[in-house]
């Protein structure tokens, strides 16, 4: 298996001299944590010094045990929360905002509204960016048609299954068209089948658009079925021990039962285990 691990990517990272940080060496990264560290003000050391790109097009898995510190990275990718030491760059830029580049959060939970329907839900957004109804509207459409959702629309959350919910919450993700849509354990709540068709469809949906996914998980067969690449954590501190890239293009259910799906999710088990802490209660 090609795997290359954490410590080639900050090797690369302290030798890159610092006038050529505003830019990202490659144009093709579009997040670059450089020797992020981030230490609560509890004094919890969630991420101990790390450097990760994510590159245009990547659908990149955070995968780890609880704790290791997915959250806080994706927090810091979505710029709610700031680094204790090092950087976040995005396309480049020291903010979002000055990147042009556009990011769409979606949580564990769905958090619709209840009392406005799955329409005026997914609109939402684009209420608060005033954009003008007839528009909205039509965005709306195009993405609850991309989620699956188009015939239901008018409906209210109480209505949907919790798959459905999820859908929803999606579709509100996607009607800024983000560049990049970070996920935080998704689907995590949902039962196993539900979780597969909405992974199968995720990864559709990926590969139509050409977005840019980072996408928290504990589950190694999610990992493994979703990403184009994963990176895994382990805990106290939080750090980076593995950066797999994935490349079987097949993501149909027969993947879910190949040998090559299997041998990636027993390698990273096995990394997994190596990174673990024995002392950990589970
Ligand atoms: N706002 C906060 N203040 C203090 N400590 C925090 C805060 N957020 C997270 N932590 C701590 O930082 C560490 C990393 O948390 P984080 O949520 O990023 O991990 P995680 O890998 O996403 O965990 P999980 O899989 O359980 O969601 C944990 O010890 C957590 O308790």
């Amino acid at each position: 298996m090609l795997m290359k691990t954490s410590t080639d990517t900050a090797m690369a990272d302290e030798e890159a001299p610092a006038s050529q940080l505003p830019d990202a060496p490659d144009a093709q990264t579009v997040l670059h944590a450089n020797k992020v560290e981030k230490t609560y003000g509890n004094g919890t050391h969630a991420l101990a010094r790390m450097s990760l790109r994510i590159q245009r097009g990547d659908f990149v898995s955070l995968l780890g045990p609880s704790g290791c510190g997915k959250s806080t990275l994706l927090k810091m990718f979505a710029g709610l929360e700031d680094p204790s030491h090092g950087h976040i760059r995005w396309a480049g830029a020291d903010q979002p905002a000055k990147s042009g580049l556009t990011s769409a959060m979606v949580f564990q939970e769905a958090t619709l509204m209840p009392w406005a329907t799955v329409a005026a839900n997914v609109r939402l957004p684009l209420d608060l960016q005033k954009v003008p109804r007839p528009e909205a509207d039509a965005r709306v459409a195009e993405a609850l048609a991309q989620v699956g959702l188009g015939a239901f629309g008018h409906v209210y959350p109480r209505e949907l299954s919790g798959g459905m919910q999820m859908r929803a919450s999606i579709a509100r993700a996607l009607v800024t068209k983000p560049d990049v849509l970070l996920m935080d354990e998704p689907f995590g709540a949902l039962d196993e089948f539900t979780r597969n068709k909405l992974d199968t469809d995720l990864r559709a949906l990926w590969q139509a658009t050409g977005l840019t996914v980072v996408f928290v998980t504990h589950s190694i067969y999610e990992a493994v079925f979703l990403s184009s690449r994963v990176v895994m954590m382990a805990a106290r501190p939080g750090r980076i021990v593995a950066d797999v890239p994935l490349d079987e293009p097949d993501r149909s259910e027969a993947y879910r039962l190949s040998p090559p799906f299997a041998e990636h999710c027993r390698d990273l088990s096995a990394m997994l285990m190596a990174a673990s802490d024995p002392a950990d209660l589970h």
